[in-house]
């Protein structure tokens, strides 16, 4: 079996107890602790004059490469362009764009550099999955310096529609870079249209059935592979809460209170503010919840270096106070809201005692934290999840509350409507939903983007094959 090399900027390293926040991380530690292989990303730190070569130890079957990174570049590279510029893009955010050539540059220089290093570390027959959007240049970089070998490529985040897509100054550049990959994966059939009918109307792209594309002597395949989560260890993690000591003191906290719950890291494309206007909603429009209802928002610091991250935390702590100035009892408040992570056992544990679970972003590239909630339930008394419909998890989740994550109001009747929505009908929708999480785990989702990996390479022939004067019909 060929050795398996991830690349991703967050490395979910084995020294760090606490938990991560961000579906990338979570979900590259469960496929790789799986196969085993070499996982090379950025180590968290930063020097002047870093060395060429990473880090390199060892922990169970993986191999962790860790590369520091000079302070101006990673600034450039992750605050900047991937975070600054691309994350917004692709979030349909296009007022909180920043477009800064220097980011441009140092984005282009952490990929030269990732590539620099990550060479001498590859045998020709190894796999390599390069993930997100901040290396989309790492194939071309490869080949470059003389890779060879089969590359993939999976972007966790929304593709946007041409319309949006465009207003990126370096739009061609970017696809370019896409086409020296094998296989570029994405999250939902709607991000594969949108990226397949941007190359055919702006960029001359050839496609052909089955997602292959030839733009200029290169051809490579898009697809959708929706990620999973492992829904064994949360259905286990879930169960094994029951009775213990966090459960018991959230129960007792609660004092016999329905609880409404959501996880997000606090990211402006999580659509937290709607979300406390909803709840708020919901208790002045539905007074019946008032006392009854707690809502507990967990939403860890995420980005903090980044401008409109702090914007945000500043808008969140006016709004939640407001909320709970407004409707809180002296034995009772309604909304708890914390900016500290917490570890899979416990959100599991919260996830469980939850009669609704609300997940409303602006868009999504999928949503772990949807899937997680509904694989935490009691078959016998489940929860009800509120989706919003712009969450790529959405595609498959057809057993929630559908909601427009703009409409404060239809969320709030979202919310009372699964507050007091029957037990058979939350026991229906509920298994709707965890066939889906089952079916679509993790293992699968990484397992059929490695096997279609290895067959597309045959399909072309070797890497750098051309296409001649062969187009595809
Ligand atoms: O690494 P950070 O800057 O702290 O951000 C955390 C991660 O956020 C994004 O996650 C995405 O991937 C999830 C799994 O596929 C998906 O469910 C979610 O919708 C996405 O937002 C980002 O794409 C990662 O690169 C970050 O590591
Ligand atoms: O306190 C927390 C909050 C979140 N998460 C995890 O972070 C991931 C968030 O992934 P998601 O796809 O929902 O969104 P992202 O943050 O990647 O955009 C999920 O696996 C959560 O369980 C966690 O471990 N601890």
């Amino acid at each position: 079996m060929a050795r398996l090399v991830i690349v991703s900027n967050r490395v979910a390293s084995p020294k760090e107890r606490a938990a991560k926040a961000g579906g990338l991380a979570v979900a590259l530690r469960e496929a790789l602790s799986q196969r085993g292989g070499l996982w090379f990303g950025w180590s968290g730190e930063t020097e002047v004059n870093p060395p060429e070569a990473p880090k390199v130890f060892r922990s169970g079957r993986v191999t962790y490469a860790l590369l520091n990174l000079d302070p101006e570049d990673q600034r450039a590279h992750y605050a900047g362009y991937a975070n600054g510029t691309l994350w917004p893009l692709c979030h349909y955010r296009l007022g909180l764009l920043t477009f800064r050539r220097a980011d441009w540059e140092g984005y282009r220089r952490v990929n030269e550099h990732f590539a620099r290093a990550l060479l001498p570390l590859l045998k020709p027959d190894d796999i390599v999955w390069v993930h997100d959007y901040h290396f989309m240049p790492l194939a071309k970089e490869l080949r470059k310096l003389g890779f060879e070998g089969r590359i993939g490529y999976f972007h966790h985040i929304p593709w946007p529609t041409p319309e949006v897509y465009l207003s990126l100054p370096s739009h061609a550049a970017l696809v370019d870079d896409l086409s020296h990959y094998d296989l570029v994966g994405l999250q939902t059939e709607n991000d594969v249209r949108a990226l397949l009918t941007y190359i055919s109307s702006e960029i001359h792209g050839w496609i052909a059935p089955g997602g292959t594309v030839g733009l200029k002597d290169r051809r490579f395949r898009v697809a959708a592979y929706p990620i999973g989560i492992d829904a064994e260890a949360f259905v286990s993690d879930a169960k094994k809460s029951v009775g213990k000591d966090e459960e018991r003191r959230l129960n007792e906290s609660l004092a016999g209170r329905t609880l409404a719950v959501g996880v997000d890291r606090l990211d402006y494309s999580k659509g937290l503010p709607g979300k406390f206007a909803a709840f708020g909603e919901l208790l002045r429009s539905f007074p019946e919840h008032r006392s009854k209802v707690t809502m507990m928002q967990v939403a860890p610091l995420s980005r903090s270096e980044v401008s409109e991250y702090q914007a945000l935390r500043r808008e969140l702590e006016e709004l939640g106070g407001a909320i709970n100035g407004e409707f809180a009892e002296f034995d009772w408040v309604p909304l708890r809201y914390l900016n500290r992570p917490f570890q899979r056992a416990t959100l599991a544990a919260i996830y469980r005692r939850s009669r609704v679970g609300v997940v409303t972003p602006l868009r999504d590239g999928m949503n772990l934290v949807a899937k997680e909630y509904v694989a935490a339930q009691d078959p016998e008394d489940p929860g009800v999840l509120v989706l919003s419909r712009f969450a790529g998890a959405a595609d498959e989740l057809k057993g929630s509350l559908l909601v427009n994550p703009y409409d404060i109001e239809g969320m709030a009747a979202a919310m009372d409507r699964a507050l007091t929505m029957p037990l058979e009908e939350r026991q229906q929708r509920w298994r709707t939903n965890m066939d889906n999480v089952e079916t679509n785990t993790i293992h699968h989702w990484c397992q059929r983007f490695i096997d279609e990996l290895t067959n597309v390479t045959d399909q072309f022939g070797p890497a750098g094959d051309t296409w001649g004067n062969a187009r595809p019909q």
